[in-house]
C-alpha cells in the first residue's frame, strides 16, 4: 500500500491537474463500462475544485456522483454536502452528471441506511474516483475517531456499506460509506490544503491505532494518490 504525493505550488495548479486527472479516468472508464462514477467528499476543500472540473469537457451525462459522506440536515441548510456539490459541481458541462444524495426524508440517519444502500446499485462499482478529504482529528468521509461508530465503520469484515454516526467533537449526525465500501474502488484520492492537514498525515503516516486517526485505515489498505498544495 503507498502514499503517492502529488505536491502542487497553488490550489489552482492543483484544481486543474487534479480536473484533468479526474476526467480521463472517468473518460477511460466510460469506454470500458459504459458509465463511471464519481464519489466526492464535501467540506470547504473540495469547492475550487469542483468548480473547475464542472467545466472540463466529459460526457457527463455517463457518469454518477456520489458522496462519500453526508451531514444528517435538509438538502437546503449550508451544511449539506449535497447543497454545496450541487452548487459546486453540477454546473456548467457537468450539469448533465446523474447525481445519487444520501439524505433521505428519515429524521434519524440511522432508518436511512437500507435505502442509503439499495441506491447505491445505481452506481458503477468499484468507484472509479473517490476524492477523499481529511479533518484535523484525522477523520475521513465521515468516520470520525470520537464517534462510537468507529469500530463498526472500520471493520472490513462487516458486509455494511453505509454507516449512521453520530461525531461528539463536530456538529451533525452524519451518514457516511463505512471502510471497505471506501474502498471498493479503483482510484483514491486524498485531497488536502494547507500545512496544518499536511502535519495531520505526517503524523498519521507515522503509524499507530486506525482508530485514533481513520485516515491511516485508507493508507493502510490502499494505494493512495495525495494532492496537497499550501
Ligand atoms: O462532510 C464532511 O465534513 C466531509 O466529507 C469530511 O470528511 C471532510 O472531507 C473533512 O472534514 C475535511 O473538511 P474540510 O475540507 O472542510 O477541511
Amino acid at each position: 500500500m503507498s502514499l503517492n504525493e502529488n505536491n502542487f505550488q497553488s490550489t489552482d495548479e492543483l484544481n486543474a491537474t487534479f480536473a484533468q486527472s479526474i476526467v480521463d479516468i472517468l473518460t477511460a472508464g466510460i469506454n470500458e463500462n459504459g458509465r463511471a462514477s464519481l464519489v466526492v467528499s464535501g467540506g470547504r476543500t473540495p469547492k475550487a475544485l469542483f468548480n473547475a472540473l464542472s467545466k472540463v469537457a466529459l460526457d457527463w451525462s455517463k457518469v454518477d456522483i456520489s458522496l462519500a459522506d453526508e451531514r444528517w440536515v435538509e438538502t437546503d441548510d449550508d451544511a449539506s454536502n449535497e447543497k454545496m456539490v450541487r452548487r459546486e459541481l453540477l454546473q456548467n458541462k457537468a450539469a448533465a452528471a446523474n447525481f445519487v444524495g444520501l439524505k433521505t426524508e428519515h429524521d434519524n440517519a440511522k432508518d436511512a441506511v437500507e435505502t442509503c444502500t439499495a441506491n447505491l446499485a445505481k452506481l458503477h462499482t468499484p468507484f472509479d474516483v473517490l476524492i477523499l478529504g481529511m479533518g484535523e482529528d484525522g477523520h475521513t468521509a465521515s468516520l470520525f475517531p470520537c464517534s462510537e461508530q468507529i469500530h463498526q465503520g472500520l471493520d472490513q469484515g462487516a458486509r455494511r456499506t453505509y454507516i449512521a454516526v453520530q461525531p461528539t467533537t463536530a456538529p451533525n449526525q452524519r451518514m457516511s460509506l463505512t471502510l471497505p465500501a471506501l474502498l471498493n474502488s479503483k482510484n483514491i484520492f486524498l485531497h488536502l490544503t494547507g500545512d496544518s492537514k499536511k502535519q495531520v498525515l505526517d503524523k498519521a503516516v507515522k503509524g499507530g491505532d486506525e482508530h485514533e486517526m481513520p485516515i491511516r485505515a485508507v493508507l493502510n489498505s490502499a494505494d493512495v494518490e495525495l494532492m496537497w498544495a499550501p
